[in-house]
């Protein structure tokens, strides 16, 4: 049986005493990941703590971190190992990304409840190229002057070669049935009336096989993840080690909560998506704009590069003046920059001055994109502009409005307004620079919350 967990584990934070000296910049990772609360626990602790630093001072690692496609896009969750990987590249190891094409087929019951719902090949396929490019743009938007190099591989190309009874037979002996019913992911299983599938409870050994693979291929020695992701970095340690005698190492990151205190990701529903087409550049700063004062510093150490003094200095700053949320508008800038580039925060930051300080010069600068992206909801139309088109034919055209009488009362009383600017007279001619904005749009709005988008062609 594998030692219990608690024996098993050393905390990092308190290897690294706040003034104790890193090793070497190929070290230093660890050291300041664990100062920031990135790093929590290293598996194995006997000897992991002590050697781990200075497996990293030797020489350039491979470390990698894997993400199952059980969706279309990577989330904030996911983000933070992203990060975890980022700052070992930053200081010249190597790191994989491993996208779970196979896994994410079978998936994990690791902080699970209940089995996950199957998921097509194809749709799985889909996923897959989705998270690939996304992975892709998080690390190419880095800075790439110094540093590792980055792979992104899918574990499906290792498995695509094998059979089921030539795996079992070469990969299934070196696995101890009492270690694998032993790990929490299975036990807590085995206790819920569903029980667990003999998928879900092969998955550690998959996982830990693709441990043992880049390993073998990559000279990979750690593996990142998830506290959830324990029983599995364990899994890859022991069969390792028990195979090739080599020291490998897993390193767990905290899981961020949602403010109710459950895990930040699919299954809880709760996710804040990276993907422009499920989360805006807008929304997702705002998400960060909003965290309450109890968050903001642990995340501006977890999800930003900014160095800790500075982060120190600007919660300074916050204790002197709470009401600017300079933490909190630092956070959100740091992080959408991260992930949608600048071009990503230029948006968002547009889309703010537009809806929360009704900034025209915001709204004429936005693309049809981002007016759609802000107004979600928003019908949006491509209509003609003919010459001598009224305030009211607009709103006609545009479904705005009712027909006959009462949309003509609507809007003489005051109720709709074109660009942030209230219109009156159902009779004024439309007027660019006024009505249309500079880039061709109308913005709509009838009463406090309905929106209405049109894309004016010219004739
Ligand atoms: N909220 C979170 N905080 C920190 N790490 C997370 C969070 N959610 C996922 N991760 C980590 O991201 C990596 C990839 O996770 P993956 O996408 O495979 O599953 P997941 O997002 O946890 O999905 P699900 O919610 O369906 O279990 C794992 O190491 C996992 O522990
Ligand atoms: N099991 C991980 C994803 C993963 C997949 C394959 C791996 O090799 C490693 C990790 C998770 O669900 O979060």
């Amino acid at each position: 049986m594998a030692a219990p967990i608690v024996h098993a584990l050393r905390s990092l934070s308190r290897l690294y005493r706040p003034h104790s000296r890193g090793l070497s910049r190929l070290s230093e990772p660890l050291e300041s990941g664990s100062r920031r609360g990135l790093f929590k626990d290293v598996f194995p602790a006997e000897s992991g703590p002590l050697q781990l630093p200075e497996l990293l001072s030797s020489g350039p690692q491979t470390v990698y971190c894997g993400f199952d496609p059980t969706a279309d896009s990577l989330h904030v969750g996911n983000l933070l190992a992203v990060i975890g990987l980022l700052h070992f590249q930053r200081a010249g190891h190597d790191v994989i990304a491993v996208v779970g094409g196979a896994t994410a087929q079978i998936g994990d019951p690791s902080g699970r409840s209940r089995e996950r719902e199957p998921l097509s090949p194809e749709r799985v396929e889909e996923n897959v190229r989705s998270i690939r490019d996304s992975l892709q743009r998080l690390f190419s938007q880095q800075e790439a002057s110094a540093g590792g190099r980055v792979t992104v591989l899918d574990n499906a190309a290792w498995y695509r070669r094998r059979s089921v009874v030539e795996f079992l037979a070469s990969v299934g002996r070196h696995f101890r049935m009492g270690t694998l019913l032993g790990r929490h992911s299975v036990q807590s299983r085995l206790s819920a009336p569903e029980g667990m599938s003999l998928a879900e409870f092969t998955y550690q050994v998959f996982q830990a096989y693709d441990f043992y693979y880049l390993h073998q291929k990559h000279g990979c020695k750690i593996q990142l993840g998830g506290t959830d992701q324990l029983g599995n970095l364990m899994s890859g340690h022991d069969f390792i080690q028990r195979t090739t005698g080599e020291a490998v190492f897993g390193i767990t990151i905290p899981l961020i909560t949602s403010t109710s205190g459950d895990k930040l990701g699919k299954t809880a529903g709760n996710a804040v998506w990276l993907n422009r087409d499920r989360t805006s550049p807008f929304e997702f700063y705002q998400y960060f704009v909003r965290q309450p004062d109890g968050n903001v510093e642990r995340f501006l150490k977890l999800l930003t590069f900014l160095p800790l003094p500075e982060i120190a200095h600007i919660m300074d700053q916050h204790a002197k003046e709470p009401e600017k949320r300079i933490p909190h508008k630092r956070l959100a800038a740091e992080v959408t920059k991260l992930v949608h580039g600048k071009e990503g925060l230029e948006s968002a930051k547009r889309c703010t001055r537009a809806l929360y300080h009704s900034s025209i010069d915001a709204l004429a600068a936005m693309s049809d994109q981002e007016l759609q992206e802000l107004f979600q909801e928003a019908p949006f139309f491509e209509l003609v502009l003919e010459p001598g088109t009224r305030v009211l034919d607009a709103c006609l055209r545009a479904s705005a409005i009712p027909e006959g009488p009462r949309g003509f009362d609507i809007l003489s009383s005051g109720g709709v307004s074109f660009n942030l600017m209230r219109v009156t007279n159902p009779d004024e001619i439309l007027v660019v620079g006024q009505h249309i904005l500079t880039n061709g749009l109308s913005l709509i709005k009838v009463g406090k919350r309905n929106f209405y988008i049109v894309k004016w062609l010219q004739l």
